[in-house]
């Protein structure tokens, strides 16, 4: 197969992560990270080959920032050529997509579609695919949907119980996010697990900014706590997940606007909104050990649901081979996945106290005590599944 460089980008509402890196064997030779990208002060960082950090112009937005990037990597000498193909996370293909696809103008089109169902994050990535594409007007680029994945939920998993019309007029269902963290979950438990994906059963924990949990039975997605936006679902670093719906009508006869409502639900809830703090779980955890009361309960609100929700997931399954904790939290926190665990004695999950503190940086580690069911700790690697995927949809072949 031939050897690929490909430009990964990422493009989050007031970010961009770029990774420029090969394929099919993924090996990373460039990363960085803008952040606070319209504002008053947007910086751009670098990770690798080597870590900088600088200021962007005020309200440099994403084409400033891809740039920005791409003379980065022309003054290093790290990328003399046009890339041979750009891969892009999308977060919303609605029902359109079951797997990544080749962006062309219908594919724009469909993307541009689930905006109203995204509205924080579509936009955003349609600016990074526009921006790469003026950039690169001959150069192949992949959309990887977070979508995809959740497109085998059964229909009992993605039914609302509202009026069918809701489903049938404006797409409102659960879609779920996140599915390309799930699926290279998925793909790893299974070599930990020395068995083919198609025949593994987990549920992956998802837990960064955004968090999500996912049930998978047979190497499909069928069940997954995030619904029609990434709003559903766990506690998350601002966002609150669940809540009752019948605080909409509540606040709304109080007088908040829709607006300030949509934003108290997004920006300043969750781990933020508990604590009063932080939206950032490893400051919470810090002063929750240093007995701060309100960060200790954050802490606890998030186990407890994340908990809950694990529990959820149970009902989809015939078989139970790996409960798997990713993302920064997941990855980083024995607190969170100790107080996470100490829930679910129930179900014969139990934690080995010393391999919960010291995971090691192995691609999959057990963390569960011995003749006990498989938890592990996986890094995720979306940047690597997106190369992967880009990869796969375009060797051999070459832009119209
Ligand atoms: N050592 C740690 N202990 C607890 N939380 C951590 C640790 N390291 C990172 N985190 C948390 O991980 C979260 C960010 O996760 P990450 O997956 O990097 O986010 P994103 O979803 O933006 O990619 C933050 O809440 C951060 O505090
Ligand atoms: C969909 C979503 O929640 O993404 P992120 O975790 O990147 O915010
Ligand atoms: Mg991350």
């Amino acid at each position: 197969m031939d050897q690929q460089h490909l430009l990964i980008i990422n493009a989050g509402s007031s970010s961009l992560k770029l990774t420029l890196a090969t394929a099919p064997d993924y090996r990373i030779l460039a990363a960085f990270l803008a952040e606070r990208l319209g504002t008053d002060n947007p910086t751009l960082n670098q990770k690798a080959p080597q870590s900088a950090s600088e200021s962007l112009a005020t309200g440099s937005g994403h084409h400033e920032a891809l740039e920005a990037c791409l003379g980065r990597l022309n003054e290093q000498g790290l990328l003399t050529r046009e890339p041979d193909a750009v891969g892009h996370r999308v977060v919303h293909g609605g029902e359109a997509f079951t797997d990544s696809a080749l962006i062309d103008d219908q594919v724009t089109a469909a993307i541009d579609a689930c905006s109203t169902l995204a509205p924080l994050h579509n936009p955003a990535n349609l600016a990074g695919i526009r921006a790469t594409q003026a950039l690169y007007p001959d150069c192949l680029q992949v959309a990887v949907f977070d979508t995809a994945f959740h497109q085998s939920l059964p229909e009992a998993a993605y039914h609302y119980a509202l009026p069918r019309a809701l489903y049938r007029d404006h797409g409102v269902r659960r879609y779920g996010f996140h599915g390309t963290s799930h699926r290279w979950i998925l793909q790893q438990a299974a070599g930990w697990l020395e068995q083919p994906p198609e025949r593994t059963s987990i549920i992956s924990a998802h837990l960064g900014n955004g968090c999500s949990v996912t049930a998978v039975r047979d190497g499909l997605s069928v069940d997954t706590s995030m619904g029609l936006t990434p709003l559903e679902g766990l506690v998350m670093g601002t966002r609150s997940g669940d809540v009752d719906p019948g605080l909409f009508d509540f606040l709304l006869r109080r007088g908040y606007g829709a607006e300030a409502i949509h934003d108290m639900l997004n920006r300043e809830s969750g781990l933020l909104g508990l604590s009063g703090v932080s939206h950032d779980m490893r400051t919470l955890t810090e002063a929750a050990e240093d007995g701060h009361e309100q960060a200790d309960l954050a802490v606890n609100v998030f186990c407890f649901r994340l908990a809950r929700y694990i529990g959820a997931m149970m009902a989809s399954l015939e078989r139970l081979d790996a409960v798997v904790f990713t993302g920064g939290i997941g990855e980083n926190s024995p607190l969170v996945r100790q107080r996470t665990l100490a829930h679910l004695g129930i179900f014969g999950l139990t934690l080995d106290g010393e391999s919960n503190r010291h995971p090691g940086s192995a691609e999959a580690a057990g963390i569960h005590a011995s003749g006990t069911p498989p938890v592990l700790v996986i890094p995720t690697d979306e940047e690597q599944m997106i190369a992967l995927d880009t990869h796969r949809l375009t060797t051999g072949k070459r832009s119209a």
